[in-house]
């Protein structure tokens, strides 16, 4: 899916817009306040029924209304539709007008990845960002993977409940023996999928962070200690379970940590370098999910000069030429992508005739297109 037209009614400082894109790049500049990130809060809330930056849905929608709407067409006329209603807490999901309950099914037909100037602190803060990260590109990639994730949350919320309220050994053993089998069995699927993740992020690294490229090494973690097996590693660990009062191994627990010379990632590189680093991997993740061809990826980079220089947006503008996705990119002056003009302009030759990319400023939330696009009320 690329999206060929985005409408929104209702979201945010977002004046009611139709706009539409281009099917590879896309240029939106305003100031400070002006509806960038929210655009592209728009597009993310389609693909994944929440926000990149709230957890409040009530803040999403425009000031004294009660609901919102994001809907998009694509160029093969597939129409994906989400709305919310504040009071009632309804939501609205719409697959070419027929409705669904799963917001699973919208995201089947989407796969939106981004990255804002927040992304790498929280990427490389914690677990949480990474484990999000990685179970965005199995739901996308191994589509078999999906009914077994969810079968394995309804089997870790039991094993918890058995832990919480001190259940008889019985009971902790059945769901025991079923979370063990689950997370054995998730935790070879994920690092096959890890294992390819490795293997095309070194192209990407040539490209925009040439100079440690080949110092990097990528650990998974599978979510208990390597050399055991998950039971043996649980019976040692009953004491702290029931202490915590929940399951503290497992294939929920994995993580993927990120090694220069042998030192976290996070310790060795600059802020611009860990958000090329994270482009990267972004751009990695991608690729695998436009090859398996069920979707082609959008990709959303908010304030895309933020930390980086003229060089490193010149390396970031050829890595995103190499790229089948779909990208909107932000930007507070238009002079930061020059780089990205430029380099399609190289780049692009055979499609002279056409528009090679669509720009927009965006001003008080209103989105007017500069060139080559076509703006509908
Ligand atoms: N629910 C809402 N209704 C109306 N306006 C809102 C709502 N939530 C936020 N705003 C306003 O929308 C404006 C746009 O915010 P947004 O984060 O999209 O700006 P931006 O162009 O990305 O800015 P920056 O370059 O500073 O990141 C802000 O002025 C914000 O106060």
């Amino acid at each position: 899916m690329s999206v060929a037209r985005l409408t929104t009614y209702n979201f945010r400082n977002l004046s009611s817009t139709a706009i539409d894109l281009h099917p590879n790049l896309n240029f939106f500049v305003g100031n400070n306040g002006s509806g960038k990130s929210s655009l592209l809060e728009a597009i993310f809330f389609l693909g994944h029924g929440k926000s990149f930056r709230t957890s409040k849905v009530d803040n999403i929608a425009s000031y004294d209304t009660d609901n919102f709407v994001v809907s998009i067409k694509d160029i093969n006329d597939l129409q994906l539709g989400l709305s919310k209603h504040l009071k009632t807490g309804v939501t609205l999901i719409k697959i070419n007008g027929e409705r669904h309950t799963r917001l699973s099914e919208l995201a089947k037909n989407i796969a939106v990845q981004i990255v804002t100037p927040e992304s790498f602190k929280l990427f490389f803060g914690g677990p949480k960002e990474r484990r999000r990260f990685v179970e965005l590109g199995m739901f996308h990639v191994k589509h078999d993977a999906t009914n077994q994730g969810r079968e394995f949350n309804r089997v870790l919320k039991q094993r918890n409940a058995c832990i919480r309220h001190h259940l008889d050994k019985a009971t902790l053993d059945y769901w025991t023996t079923l979370f063990c089998q689950l997370s054995e069995e998730i935790a070879e699927v994920r690092s096959r999928y890890i294992i390819d993740l490795i293997t095309e992020l070194p192209f990407w690294l040539s490209i925009l962070l040439p100079d440690i490229a080949d110092k990097v090494t990528v650990q998974y973690l599978q979510g208990w200690p390597q050399k055991k097996k998950l039971r043996d590693a649980l019976l040692d660990a009953s004491e702290r379970e029931q202490a915590f009062g929940y399951s503290i191994y497992g294939a929920h627990r994995f993580d993927v940590k990120f090694l220069i010379a042998k030192q976290a990632l996070e310790s060795q590189l600059s802020r611009g370098q860990q958000k090329l680093f994270l482009l990267a991997l972004t751009f990695a993740q991608a690729k695998l999910i436009a090859s398996v061809n069920r979707v082609k990826p959008i990709l959303l980079i908010d304030d895309i000069g933020a930390e980086l220089d003229i060089y490193s947006r010149q390396s970031l503008a050829t890595a995103i030429s190499h790229l089948d996705c779909q990208v909107v990119i932000t930007a507070i002056e238009e002079g930061v992508l020059q780089p990205f003009i430029n380099d399609i302009t190289v780049t692009n030759n055979e499609t002279s005739d056409k528009a090679k990319y669509h720009m927009f400023h965006v001003k008080h939330g209103g989105i007017l297109p500069v060139n080559n696009s076509v703006m509908i009320d």
